[in-house]
């Protein structure tokens, strides 16, 4: 059986910006990968072109694939691709009023998804988002069903979205920082809740997030984004265990406290650079603590060893 996705050596084109150059990443049924880095590196661009949605945005493909089950994505049109968003491919965004419709009951919305991607009638969707959002663990679903969005809280609102995700039965859903407008108690209950959903429905997941910590928790694998490349990638157990890149060092040594800005790095100055500046070399140089003559003069190819990928001079096993 093919991987369920497979980035290959993405690149993608913004005019002259290359937001993403060489992006390698794959998620299997049953597994959550995390696609963790700070602002601006790239993670949601990711998430959009898997989506097939840059071309809305401005952007494009230049080269590279997204093999989706087995099927490049990036040659599929988007008549195909209407089909799979919202059906085999879901995406959970930060903010669910945006994937709201305010005007329209939050049961009703859930419906449609059925109604479109499983062609349900109405009364079998309504049984469907009935369960959705008990297993959602949604009070009173059929008292719920016919609230607003703006009659529930956040958490709730973020259920909701999540139960539209699923409506489609989805096989991947991409989950692009689904709990950063929430507080911490609720983050936690609805990461819990992905987590058991992939686990029991056997879902590919692709969680993206600045946490380190929530990564050490739900992942499987991790993806370290910086500067539009993956930098390091492999199982979280051996990633955590033996961090290969300086930048994954540096995320993992400030996994956030309470009161810390968000975005910024303990003890690693600096910020992520704009697409349209970016440093010749290795990407991260100007930060890195350890950088010698060679991070800036070339670019570090990534290195495959045993499952995980790192893109280092300074890595064990990488050669200049
Ligand atoms: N609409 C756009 N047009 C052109 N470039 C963009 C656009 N949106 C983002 N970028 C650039 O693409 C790069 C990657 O941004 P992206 O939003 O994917 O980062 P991110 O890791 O998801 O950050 P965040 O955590 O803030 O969401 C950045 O250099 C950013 O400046």
């Amino acid at each position: 059986m093919p991987a369920l996705l497979k980035v290959e050596d993405l690149h993608i084109g913004f005019g002259p910006l290359e937001p993403l150059s060489g992006v390698d990443i794959a998620v299997d049924r049953g597994r959550i990968l995390g696609l963790v880095g700070e602002s601006g590196s790239g993670k949601s661009m990711t998430a959009m072109s898997v989506m097939g949605l840059l071309p809305l945005m401005g952007g494009r493909i230049k080269s590279g694939r997204i093999l989706f089950d087995g099927t490049d994505l990036t040659s599929i049109g988007e008549k195909a691709y209407r089909n799979l968003r919202g059906g085999r491919i879901a995406l959970i965004t930060q903010n669910p009023m945006t994937s709201l419709d305010p005007v329209v009951k939050v049961g009703r919305q859930i419906d449609q998804v059925a109604e479109i991607h499983l062609k349900l009638d109405r009364r079998a969707a309504r049984e469907k988002t009935i369960g959705l959002m008990a297993r959602m663990r949604i009070p009173s679903p059929e008292m719920t069903y016919d609230l607003f969005p703006h009659q529930l809280s956040g958490g709730l609102r973020q259920r909701i979205v999540i139960a539209m995700a699923l409506a489609g039965d989805p096989d991947l859903l991409i989950a692009d920082e689904p709990t950063t407008a929430l507080d911490v108690t609720v983050q936690a209950q609805i990461i819990a809740l992905l987590h058991e959903l992939v686990k029991e429905k056997g879902l590919g997941l692709v969680l993206i997030t600045h946490d380190m910590g929530v990564v050490a928790q739900t992942c499987d694998e991790v993806a370290v984004m910086y500067c539009g490349k993956v930098v390091e990638y492999g199982q979280v157990d051996a990633i955590f265990d033996a961090p290969r890149h300086p930048y994954t060092r540096a995320l993992i040594g400030c996994i956030p406290q309470p009161g810390m800005a968000q975005g910024s790095l303990a003890g690693i100055p600096g910020m992520v650079p704009p697409a349209s500046a970016m440093p010749a070399g290795c990407r991260f140089n100007p930060r890195c603590p350890q950088a010698i003559d060679v991070c800036r003069a070339s670019s570090p190819p990534s290195v495959v060893d045993a499952g995980r990928s790192v893109a280092c001079f300074l890595a064990e096993g990488a050669s200049a």
